[in-house]
């Protein structure tokens, strides 16, 4: 397991940074992970700016038990989806500004659909512009164990769902290997975009 750590702490440091960069973590906010086996997976530390992980700030951890000390606060809603889907290597959480934005704007709704975007091709197996994706849109809760109880519900209920918003808080999203988690995070922030500029045009 200590090579897969490493390897895994490697993509965390990297993807840590490239979120950075792109103002999607601001402050010491967003929190990134990785599987390592069927039972365990690497975590972010809590409190450090994810653009300036070092491998000391990855921790590793049992699916199965309660959170080791210093982890994400947040860890809980990744082992959720660790357990709930076997085939997600990553999962990412970001903070951007659209994604605390639309998400608080478009709450009442409980789901952000998307329509009709070429860009709807990075997410998932989907192979069209010709659908439509919803984003289930959570309220936001400091009891991050309750909360990933209804997320982990909900979700259950679609099963080819690969994000979520948590209203005023940021989004959540993961894939079948850090690269896919890290494509599915780029294309939802400028899918994001698109929504709430053309909520702006048609005001
Ligand atoms: C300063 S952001 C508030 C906490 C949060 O939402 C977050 O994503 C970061 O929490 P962590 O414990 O993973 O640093
Ligand atoms: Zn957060």
């Amino acid at each position: 397991m200590a090579t897969a750590l490493a390897e895994a702490a490697r993509e965390i440091v990297q993807v840590g940074q490239f979120l950075s960069l792109r103002n999607f973590v601001p402050a010491t906010s967003g929190n990134f992970s990785r599987r390592l086996d069927a039972r365990h997976a690497a975590v972010t530390r809590s409190g450090v700016d994810k653009g300036e992980l070092t491998e000391a700030d990855i921790l590793a951890l049992d699916i199965l038990a309660p959170p080791p000390p210093g982890s994400s606060a947040e860890t809980h809603l990744h082992l959720h989806l660790y357990r709930d889907r076997p085939h997600v290597q990553a999962v990412l959480h970001t903070h951007s500004m659209v994604s605390a934005l639309l998400s608080q704007l478009r709450q009442a709704e409980r789901e952000l659909r998307l329509t009709g975007y070429e860009l709807l091709k990075a997410l998932g197996d989907n192979r069209t512009h010709e659908t439509t994706i919803s984003i289930p849109i959570f309220p936001n809760d400091q009891d991050i164990p309750r909360l990933a109880a209804r997320v982990s519900e909900d979700l259950a209920k679609r099963p080819d769902t690969v994000a979520y918003l948590i209203a005023g808080h940021g989004l959540y999203t993961w894939g079948r290997s850090m690269a896919e988690a890290r494509r599915h995070t780029v294309a939802l922030e400028h899918l994001l975009t698109y929504e709430l500029e053309t909520m702006k045009v048609r005001r």
